[in-house]
């Protein structure tokens, strides 16, 4: 039997899945990640630990293997979007990795617009500037740490310096590019247009891939320190989201994602770059080639939930945390809970915006926060598919992953909230799917992605809409619409005394 292997990089672990010719998982190792906070809106990550996590998880894997390393054709990978990480011209690491989740750069938003117009803007990446985006971070670093950015040769993304530790190769491929804000995202092209307006040099952005681009071997020491093979071909990749889409079967029009995992996100496929959503959603490149798909974010989706427990339940296990939600009747008993414990960004692209318990009672108990928490959540992506909609999407059928749809009351609240039919697939590893989907696709195992999905992915479960259900959550989801504006301006004024 032959394998593939696919890499997830998400924020909390790095995920690492072995998967067989018939898309069988026979192996998945899971290694955490840490994150730094120092302030408010801030989060790092050292680029060292993806690597030496990575490397340790593929060592338990093949320990773990029973067959010939050399059995393992291919490698891919999916990353956690946007995260900057700065290398000098002998490829070192500058200073730590600033995510996609860290929210210091509102000013810099501020200068990409005032120099080069929202519109132009628009026009070039298909995006606004968000916080989270990568140029932001970059003119943040210009700004504040000006002898780090006159050290900086190249800037890549988390999984690109992570596949270049393990090939000694460096490029970048255009799913994560797109997320850069640098992108041409129609002509897949760095924009020297942007570069020039903001004085930045070209030659820092790296080579450009496709997805499925096989681009190198593993080097002979993390041959040595993984078990891995030297002959395994290693393809670039995509971004998480990409990969997730790839790993869920979103490889047509009319096909629709949900992803609960820190962030949360609601993906449609695009087949061409023409629709217009004003910058209301994100528009990036597929990993699929020459497609497109546009996508809402949730900035603290599972991170909203994983925030609570850390605080209130300790080292509770989710699976204990979550369990009597389904005690605890549609409204939560009148309470109502906005995700935004670090900020938000669809619809409402602000980094100031924090989360809300509205209805607190003396007669609320931990099931009840915990509900609320998973409606508010589950409210925030609709919010999404409410745009979807708005702009003529039909949207009947969604396939949910991310580490929020092991749970089967949350899969039937989001079809009774989202009202749709929300699809379970037997594997839950959406993005680390993908990933070794782009390797299977890479090694020639099939003539499509489409084929390979065919393949691989298969139907677990489908929840569907309950019509009462469906009706209580609409009322419900107007007064969640309602918690934003009149929670903006408190929380403005709150800025001051966050850390
Ligand atoms: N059993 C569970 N029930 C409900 N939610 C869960 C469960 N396990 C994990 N989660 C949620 O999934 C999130 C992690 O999702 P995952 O997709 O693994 O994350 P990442 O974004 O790091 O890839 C957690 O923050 C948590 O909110
Ligand atoms: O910022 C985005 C998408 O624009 C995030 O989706 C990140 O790509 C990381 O997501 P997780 O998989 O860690 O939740």
């Amino acid at each position: 039997m032959k394998y593939v292997m696919g890499v997830d990089l998400g924020t909390s672990a790095v995920k690492i899945l072995l998967v067989d010719q018939h898309g069988e998982v026979a192996h998945v190792v899971s290694k955490p990640l840490s994150l730094m906070q120092e302030k408010t809106g801030f989060s790092e990550q050292d680029p060292k630990d993806w690597v030496d996590q990575t490397v340790a998880g593929m060592s338990d894997l093949l320990k773990r293997f029973n067959g010939d390393p050399a059995d393992i054709e291919g490698i891919s990978f999916s990353g956690q979007m946007h995260g900057l990480v700065l290398l000098d011209d002998r490829n070192e690491v500058l200073r730590n990795a600033i995510l996609w989740n860290d929210t210091r750069t509102t000013a810099q938003c501020q200068e990409i617009y005032d120099v080069i117009g929202e519109e132009r803007l628009l026009e070039i990446t298909k995006n606004p500037a968000l916080e989270g985006f990568t140029l932001p971070k970059l003119l943040w670093v210009r700004e504040h740490e000006p002898e780090v950015y006159a050290k900086a040769d190249k800037f890549v993304l988390p999984k690109d310096y992570l596949r270049y530790k393990l090939t000694g190769e460096l490029q970048m491929e255009y799913s994560d590019a797109a997320g850069t804000l640098l992108l041409n995202v129609t002509e897949k092209k760095w924009s020297e247009e942007l570069c020039d307006s903001l004085d930045i040099d070209v030659a820092i952005c790296p080579p450009l891939v496709e997805s499925s681009a096989e681009v190198g071997k593993p080097t002979p020491e993390i041959a040595e320190a993984t078990g891995l093979a030297n002959t395994t071909r290693v393809f670039a990749g995509g971004a998480d989201n990409a990969c997730g889409a790839i790993g869920s079967g979103i490889l047509e029009d009319g096909k629709t994602l949900v992803s609960t995992g820190t962030s949360g996100v609601v993906l449609s496929y695009e087949s061409s770059n023409e629709k217009d959503f004003q910058g209301k959603v994100h528009y990036f490149n597929h990993g699929a080639p020459d497609a497109f798909y546009t996508m809402g974010v949730t900035l603290a989706a599972g991170y909203s939930l994983s925030w609570f427990k850390d605080v209130f339940a300790g080292d509770e296990s989710f699976e204990d945390f979550v369990a009597a939600v389904d005690t605890v009747p549609i409204g939560s008993n009148g309470l109502l809970f906005t995700p935004y414990v670090a900020g938000e960004r669809t619809p409402h692209a602000d980094a100031s915006i924090r989360a809300s318990f509205i209805g607190m009672d003396g007669s609320h108990k931990r099931p009840d926060f915990v509900r609320a928490v998973m409606e508010g959540i589950t409210f925030s992506l609709n919010e999404s598919i409410d745009i979807f909609r708005k702009n003529g999407k039909t949207i009947d059928t969604i396939v949910s992953t991310g580490g929020g749809a092991k749970n089967e009351d949350w899969l039937q609240m989001q079809a009774d909230i989202f009202d749709a039919n929300v699809v379970k697939q037997t594997s839950e590893q959406g993005p680390g799917m993908g990933a070794a989907m782009l390797a299977a696709y890479g090694c020639g195992w099939f003539d499509s992605l489409q084929d390979c999905a065919d393949e691989f992915l298969q139907e677990d479960n489908v929840f569907t809409p309950n019509r009462d259900s469906v009706d209580l959550y609409k009322k419900l989801f107007t007064l969640y619409q309602k918690v934003y504006g009149q929670t903006k301006e408190l929380n403005e004024k709150l800025l001051e005394y966050r850390k």
